[in-house]
């Protein structure tokens, strides 16, 4: 596939982004283009809404995997691209849309020519929410198909194209995602005194949770505790019966994690017990941290520079990423791609730099026929 035919791939997916286990239309669209590459060494699986590639080596010793995310995000693009999101307040605004193009551009290279190696194409669904690589990970379909190692990339806006980016060990946080439900007593605004206001209650409990990374965690360590979304009340004249606050919290140790939870849970209470209300906490899907096994590296950066492009040493970072579930399982590494954004990831204004979608492929590719 030229650059034209990847730009081509990765419009056709922008234009369809759906949410996690919704990717109905992208598993369509995939197993279509698959079904269009030469047949001989391939074989396909569904899981749910994604897809099992697998490629025949010619002389495997081993079972490399490459792993792809799928779904889409619940944000308004504006981009103003011609070729925007068909699909009302939903955006690739991760990159998935780069993410399945570099593995189907991958897949077209080595399905005509395959390497020495059995290759497995994970297309995943579920990465942004509620997590598709642990159910994936257990699937019977996994199970037959087991690989011996896997890697996977991340968009990075803020690396020029041709620029890659990693590090041994730890590179992205554990996660855990959080719904707060306050249930209180509505009513008249001009009677507040009669009320229990929900809306005090999720503002004072967002100022007040803002102080548990500063006040709680050792500052030589990391975490994140955000409030994303405040949703409560139904008139402007009225008092607030409920609100929810929605977030996410993130930390690169573990029992860090369980810090955070202990303090959300404490000042729970204490906001129950000033506002009289009741308070339901969620903490919807977590992430595993992903950690790349340092024995990749050298290798790796070899092949990046090779190719003629920039290896840098990255730091870690507070996203998440639901592949650490399978880099737990299976040795292997993450890497970060360099697009060139102006906006960031998860911004409805991210423009990925399409020359990338090739300095993927060329990577993706030499380092499926290196390791
Ligand atoms: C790379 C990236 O942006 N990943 C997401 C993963 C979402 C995890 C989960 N749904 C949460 O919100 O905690 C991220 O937000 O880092």
């Amino acid at each position: 596939m030229n650059s034209e035919a990847l730009q081509k791939v990765r419009r056709d997916l922008h234009k369809i982004p759906e949410l996690g286990f919704q990717e109905t239309k992208t598993q369509e669209y995939l197993l279509q283009f698959i079904e269009e590459l030469p047949q001989d060494y391939i074989e396909v699986k569904k899981w749910r809404t994604g897809l099992l590639v697998r490629v025949q080596g010619t002389d495997p010793s081993k079972t490399i995997a490459y792993r792809a995310d799928i779904d889409g995000l619940p944000i308004v693009e504006e981009t103003g691209y011609a070729f925007a999101s068909t699909h009302e307040g939903q955006m690739h605004a991760c990159g998935h849309d780069f993410h399945m193009t570099i593995a189907l551009g991958t897949l077209a290279r080595v399905s005509q020519s395959p390497p020495r190696e059995n290759v497995l194409f994970l297309f995943q669904p579920a990465e942004e929410n509620p997590g598709g690589a642990l159910p994936m990970l257990q699937s019977e379909e996994m199970k037959t198909w087991w690989p011996d190692e896997i890697f996977a990339l991340h968009i990075a806006p803020e690396h020029p194209v041709g620029t890659v980016a990693t590090k041994e060990g730890l590179l992205f946080a554990n996660t855990s995602e959080l719904y707060i439900d306050f249930k209180g007593k509505g009513g008249h605004a001009a009677y507040p005194h009669l009320t229990r206001d929900m809306v005090l209650a999720a503002s004072q409990y967002t100022v007040q949770a803002q102080s548990i990374v500063s006040r709680a965690v050792d500052p030589l360590d990391s975490a994140v505790v955000t409030i994303g979304k405040i949703t409560g009340g139904t008139v402007q004249n009225g008092i607030a019966e409920t609100a929810r606050l929605e977030g996410t919290m993130r930390t690169f140790k573990a029992d860090t994690m369980d810090l955070l939870k202990n303090k959300i849970e404490g000042l729970a209470k204490g906001i129950e017990h000033s506002h009289e209300c009741e308070i339901k906490i969620d903490y919807g899907s977590n992430y595993y941290q992903v950690k790349n096994d340092g024995t990749y590296m050298q290798p790796f950066q070899r092949i990046v520079e090779d190719l003629g492009y920039s290896f840098v040493e990255s730091k870690a970072a507070m996203t998440g990423e639901d592949f650490g579930y399978m880099l737990k399982e299976i040795p292997g590494f993450m890497f970060w791609l360099g697009v060139d954004s102006d906006y960031g990831l998860h911004n409805g204004s991210l423009k990925p730099k399409e020359e990338a979608l090739e300095v993927g492929v060329n990577i993706v590719e030499r380092t499926i026929r290196s390791l």
